[in-house]
């Protein structure tokens, strides 16, 4: 059995509750079918995770919703001992879309509120993410969700948003691992106050052979997912890892133990090759 360390609790900077703050390590379920998702969410939240990603687009809102509602996790006061985020797909950017998006993504979920929403992808063909980010803000402030954000948003969709509301996304959840680092965005993050989530933190699996995260690995007598887990822990990034195996389930989240020296982190900084698996935001308009 792995062993149970606090997970950190990253500040948002400019959360609309003061003091907000996320889960270091929470859970994806990005291509789990519905039905799988229960037992999955259940297996993390048996392990430990206290935070879940899930989309509209994802089709299995539902199944995460069963799982919270079994373990008791959807009303009263252990409500808040959970950390759940939900996404806004493209097709739903238009402003008056948005809160009936968000509606049908609660009664899916089973809850009254998210703690986190993002827009999804900034779609830039759409033209219409600076609108879709005030109808976010509007939700917010009605209490539909906690705190809001973005994902796979670049530099110049993040200062359109801010110049527009004045309101900065909590978080901007990207594609990030060590063979896409990310380092130009990450630098715009740390200039607004915003916290860089990792997702496909694993790569889908593709880093998993590489040498020199098997050498860091062996170092330390953890798994390749580990290491580099442990790699994202130690650059202050959120990561949201995906399985549907219960030993990787629990193994992803047993990060807390171990700590890369200066030279495992440089080594690992050194794979970064612009190793893209999921599409361009520039270029995605779903
Ligand atoms: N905002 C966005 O646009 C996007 C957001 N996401 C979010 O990020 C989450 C994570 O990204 P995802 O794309 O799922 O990919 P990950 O990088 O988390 O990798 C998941 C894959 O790695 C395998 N795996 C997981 N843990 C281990 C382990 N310890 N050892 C070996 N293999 C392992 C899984 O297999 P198995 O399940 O069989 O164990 C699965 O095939 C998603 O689930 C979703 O919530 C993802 C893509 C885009
Ligand atoms: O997984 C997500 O959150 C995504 O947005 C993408 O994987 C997207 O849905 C996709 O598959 C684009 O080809």
């Amino acid at each position: 059995m792995p062993t149970q360390h606090t997970i950190p609790a990253v500040p948002l900077p400019h959360a609309a509750h003061p003091g907000a703050t996320m889960p270091q390590v929470g859970f994806g379920v990005f291509q789990v079918p519905d039905a799988e998702t229960t037992r999955a969410v259940s297996l993390a939240l048996d392990a430990g995770y206290r935070s879940v990603d899930t989309a509209a687009v994802y089709g299995n809102e539902a199944g995460v919703g069963r799982a919270l509602a079994e373990a008791g996790l959807t009303s009263g006061p252990a409500r808040a001992e959970v950390f759940v985020t939900s996404k806004l797909w493209v097709d739903d950017m238009a402003r008056s879309d948005v809160a009936p998006a968000l509606g049908r993504s609660l009664e899916r979920l089973g809850l009254d509120h998210l703690d986190l929403f993002l827009i999804h992808w900034p779609a830039p063909g759409r033209g219409q993410y600076v609108e879709a980010w005030e109808a976010l803000v509007e939700a917010r402030d009605a209490g539909l969700v906690r705190e809001i954000g973005v994902s796979n948003f670049q530099p110049a969709h993040l200062d359109a948003i801010i110049a527009a509301t004045g309101v900065r996304p909590v978080v901007n959840q990207v594609e990030l691992h060590p063979a896409l680092q990310q380092r130009g965005l990450r630098a715009a993050h740390a200039a607004h106050g915003v916290v860089t989530e990792a997702w496909s933190p694993l790569a889908q699996g593709a880093l998993l052979r590489d040498d020199v995260i098997a050498r860091v690995a062996a170092a330390h007598a953890v798994t390749p997912a580990q290491a580099i887990l442990r790699w994202h822990v130690q650059h202050g990034t959120v990561v949201i890892p995906k399985s549907v195996t219960p030993e990787r389930i629990a193994a992803n989240l047993d990060l807390f133990g171990f700590a890369l020296s200066d030279d495992e982190m440089a080594a690992i900084d050194a794979l970064d090759r612009d190793g893209r698996t999921g599409p361009h935001p520039d270029r995605f308009n779903g």
